[in-house]
């Protein structure tokens, strides 16, 4: 298959809250006349992100909700993308391109090792560039804390930095400097709310398998992430919210949670990782234990001031730990929905579009952080409802 026929795919990395979904907006609004297929890998926040997403009529969006990132990303990503294929070739669906958002808190090599362990998908589709959001207020901790980030940026073929906006001169050379030491072969620039040419950073050719494998030896050996694992037993006793379970597993397993059957009501589960034995898991990811996910939800209406009170409170005291947090919220005296979101002790909120007559409203709020005190803030914040 010539590489013409190949339908060119970006991935979209980049630490938790860097401006991905700002970005892929940008990418979306602007008139390049491409259709793009997204697949946003949401690993479990409930779909959150689709609902922070502009969706232009041109575009498909496909949510993946993962349980574990660490296995089930690449089985989920290779069904998607053959079933996109089938269609595409079918004439159901029409995309000139594919861009997936990856979490926050993934490593990247088994987004992109996809692309050269599947024939079939190495057939139709062709990694073109990995595109990695470095968000330049928060870098330096997420660096030096959480090898994940440190990862998404040697796989990038381009480094795109976003709030460069809330740092100094001083404080972006040195981070700069720094990013260059660990990623000397990608071009980097400054980003301003995803503002950028887009045909600097789609079909850039960019992805170069030998870079690659000096950086990570082991990229093209299967049997490192490709614990493809299926199952679909009832997960109603086992503790998750977000992509992981507590329940140890002897067999083969899977948590494609969107695509399970399993009741899921009881489930509370951290963000990003299995804590469950893996016998074949050899690649550790024990620094991400300690973080942890939940979810607030309400269909009763909160009190703008008393909730503003409530998160200046809880950032001054928490902001620390509060790694990412965003939400859709139903707020009292307004008829639209209102998009919440932060990082650290940064928050903002936009209104978003209208409620619809027959629409039930609702709140949803995703935190993500470090040893947060879930009760603190799910009481807390139910005292900020009318
Ligand atoms: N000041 C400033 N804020 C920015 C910039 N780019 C993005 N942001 C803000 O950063 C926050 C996070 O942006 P998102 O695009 O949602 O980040 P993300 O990487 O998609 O987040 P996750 O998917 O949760 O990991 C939002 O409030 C953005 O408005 C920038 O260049 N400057």
């Amino acid at each position: 298959m010539s590489e013409a026929n190949l339908v060119p795919v970006t991935v979209l990395t980049g630490f938790l809250g860097a401006g991905k979904t700002t970005l892929l907006n940008r990418i979306l609004k602007e008139q390049h006349g491409q259709r793009i297929a997204v697949i946003e890998n949401e690993f479990g926040e409930e779909g959150i992100d689709n609902d922070l997403l502009t969706q232009e009529s041109n575009e498909q969006i496909i949510e993946m909700n993962n349980g574990c990132i660490c296995c089930n990303v690449r089985g989920d990503l290779i069904r998607t993308l053959k079933e996109l294929h089938a269609k595409r070739q079918k004439g159901e669906i029409k995309f000139d391109r594919v861009l997936i958002e990856t979490t926050g808190l993934a490593n990247p090599a088994p987004v992109c090792q996809t692309f050269f362990m599947d024939d079939e998908i190495g057939e139709a589709y062709m990694l073109d560039g990995v595109l990695t959001v470095v968000d330049a207020k928060h870098a330096m901790q997420q660096l030096d804390e959480h090898s994940e980030a440190r990862e998404q940026v040697a796989f990038a073929d381009r480094l795109l930095l976003s709030k460069t906006d809330l740092i100094d001169g001083h404080a972006q050379t040195h981070l700069r400097q720094r990013l260059a030491r660990m990623n000397p072969r990608a071009p980097m620039k400054a980003v301003h709310f995803g503002e950028t040419p887009v045909n600097e950073i789609l079909d850039i050719r960019g992805f170069n398998l030998n870079a690659i494998l000096e950086i990570s030896p082991e990229f093209l050996r299967a049997e490192e992430h490709a614990h493809d694992h299926n199952h679909d037993h009832d997960h109603a006793d086992c503790d998750h919210e977000h992509g992981h379970c507590e329940h140890g597993h002897e067999h083969d397993h899977a948590h494609t949670h969107a695509a399970d059957a399993g009741d899921h009501s009881h489930c509370d589960h951290e963000h990003g990782h299995c804590s469950h034995e893996h016998h074949d898991h050899n690649h550790a990811h024990t620094h991400l234990d300690d973080i942890q996910s939940f979810v607030f939800q309400s269909d009763r209406a909160f009190n703008p001031m008393l909730l503003e009170e409530f998160m200046g409170g809880l950032v001054n005291v928490y902001g620390e730990k509060m790694m990412r947090y965003k939400g859709v919220l139903y707020m009292d005296g307004t008829e639209r929905r209102m998009l919440f979101q932060g990082v650290h002790m940064l928050m903002g909120a936009d209104l978003g579009r209208a409620w619809q007559a027959d629409e039930k409203r609702y709140s949803k709020l995703v935190f993500i952080g470090r040893d947060l005190p879930k009760e603190i803030f799910i009481k807390g914040l139910e005292q900020c409802l009318v």
